[in-house]
């Protein structure tokens, strides 16, 4: 029997390790998502089909073409897909990670890339054929009517193809990062096809207004009739278009943040800071994040403010992600340059300014959350950025937020937040200083309306919310045709 509800995603809810298919562990990963679906995924007969992003994965999958793994959410039915190795590189990596995240994010290098070029069309080939793959899973796993949803870019051209296979399905497309305005989404030459993959849905969600309104105006640049939430598709179709700000379940997060190893990171980091200040920021280590403008930001407070030496710590909790990406080797580079720089230009042998950690540790970055005396979350743009939501809600000294203008996550924010331009490094050490010399009465009023404004929209209602906007856009767009 098919399935009322399906998922597709490039990462799916857990990672296998182990060397085979007997021994093979699944993982969970972090993110909001198996959060926000994953009970209705358990709860109402759903699958989810993702690719293997490991060798273990592959091998799984090789055997178990439909498995159960088990959450705390529920017991989820997951399709692993498996293109070949050089098919799925060239998916993710080449047009995934070098040409559509880096441009959502604004982040190519104009003057000196990226080349257009026969490799890029040759790739663009490949990320055409596992969107069809997924197509094919997706009609091959929906019942009659069945709801679909589609997330990020990594799959924007699966809903028109699984259209063409099944127009009895309804379907949703989620976009979890920022769009870009048309002037720079006019740099890739498939813009076109993106655009009209993603057309192929009933509803397209995107994080923010911002991003909504920016994907309505580069559907308009390239001839589409559109108007404040809808486009017209060019099969004749009215595609709903609407944004969904996720916010944070603070029951589930204040319960992890109490966990037995969250609290031995705190007396590991509290140990290490001693009686200093303690600025925290945690993120995926990439160039989106702008993690060295926020050092120079810290270095420029230092050189301000000498009375600070000694008495403050900046935790750099940056997790390593996509190594394999030529410009996230190079950041990653760059950025333990300039901690060394700062720790030999300010430090001593009784005071490191800066430290810098990669690996992924999800229960200490919530025990430096928690503990942090100011939260910096900066990125150049960002979808919606969740530490700055989460941060706040599990921070125990009412931490000031200090926050870019760019992250989805400041239209919620801005009212309790310090906003920064992420460009400013001057405007960014002016906010670390102001939130080093706030009375703790503002601090208590602005970390107030920070969590408020973090709670709103959790997980499972954020997507309770597109369920239903996707049954009525579905249900409009038959009236249409059978008028
Ligand atoms: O490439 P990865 O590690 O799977 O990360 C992808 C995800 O990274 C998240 O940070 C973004 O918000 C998502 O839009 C994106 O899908």
């Amino acid at each position: 029997m098919g399935a009322s509800l399906v998922v597709a995603s490039n990462r799916g809810p857990v990672q296998f390790t182990g060397d085979s298919d007997e021994t093979a562990v699944p993982r969970r990963g972090g993110g909001g998502l198996v959060t926000a679906i994953g009970p209705a995924l358990a709860d109402g007969g759903g699958v989810w089909i993702a690719a293997s992003m490991s060798d273990a994965d592959r091998r799984v999958a090789a055997s178990r073409p439909m498995l159960t793994v088990v959450l705390p959410e529920g017991r989820i039915r997951l399709r692993l897909l498996s293109p070949a190795q050089e098919v799925y590189d060239a998916f993710y990596n080449e047009i995934g990670n070098r040409v559509l995240w880096p441009l959502n994010h604004c982040l190519f290098d104009l003057a000196r890339g990226p080349a257009f070029d026969g490799a890029f069309r040759a790739a663009w080939k490949h990320f055409r054929t596992v969107n069809e793959g997924y197509a094919a899973a997706c009609a091959d796993a929906a019942a009659t009517n069945a709801e679909v949803f589609v997330h990020d870019y990594h799959l924007a051209l699966a809903p028109s193809a699984l259209r063409r296979s099944r127009p009895d399905l309804k379907i949703a497309h989620y976009t979890h990062c920022p769009w870009p305005d048309p002037h720079y989404f006019a740099v890739l030459p498939t813009g076109r096809e993106l655009i009209e993959g993603m057309l192929g849905a009933d509803l397209l969600g995107f994080e923010v207004p911002r991003w909504a309104a920016n994907f309505l105006r580069c559907c308009a640049a390239l001839g589409h009739q559109v108007d404040s939430a809808a486009v017209l598709a060019p099969d004749g179709r009215r595609v709903q278009v609407r944004s969904y700000p996720l916010g944070v379940d603070a029951t589930q997060l204040r319960r992890a943040a109490a966990a037995p190893a969250v609290a031995a990171g705190r007396r590991r980091l509290s140990s290490m800071s001693g009686d200093a200040v303690v600025v925290v920021r945690v993120d995926r280590l990439e160039p989106s994040k702008n993690i060295l403008r926020g050092l120079r930001a810290f270095q420029e407070l230092l050189t301000r403010r000498p009375e600070l030496r000694g008495r403050i710590v900046h935790w750099v909790l940056a997790y390593e992600s996509r190594q394999q990406v030529p410009e996230y080797q190079r950041y990653a580079g760059d950025l333990h340059s300039a901690v060394a720089e700062i720790n030999a230009r300010f430090g001593d042998s009784r005071w490191t300014p800066v430290r810098l950690a990669t690996d992924d540790d999800y229960p200490r970055s919530l025990a430096a959350l928690s503990l942090a005396d100011m939260i910096v979350v900066n990125p150049l743009w960002d979808g919606q950025n969740m530490v700055a939501k989460e941060g706040p809600v599990i921070n125990e000294k009412d931490a000031p937020l200090l926050l870019s203008r760019n992250a989805g996550a400041a239209d919620d924010l801005a009212a309790g937040a310090l906003m920064v331009n992420p460009f400013d490094t001057a405007e960014l050490a002016d906010a670390m200083a102001a939130a080093l010399d706030m009375t703790a009465e503002e601090r208590a009023e602005r970390a107030a309306l920070v969590r408020e404004a973090a709670v709103r929209a959790p997980p499972r209602e954020w997507f309770g919310q597109q369920r239903r906007d996707l049954a009525e856009a579905a249900g409009l767009q038959a009236s249409t045709v059978h008028r």
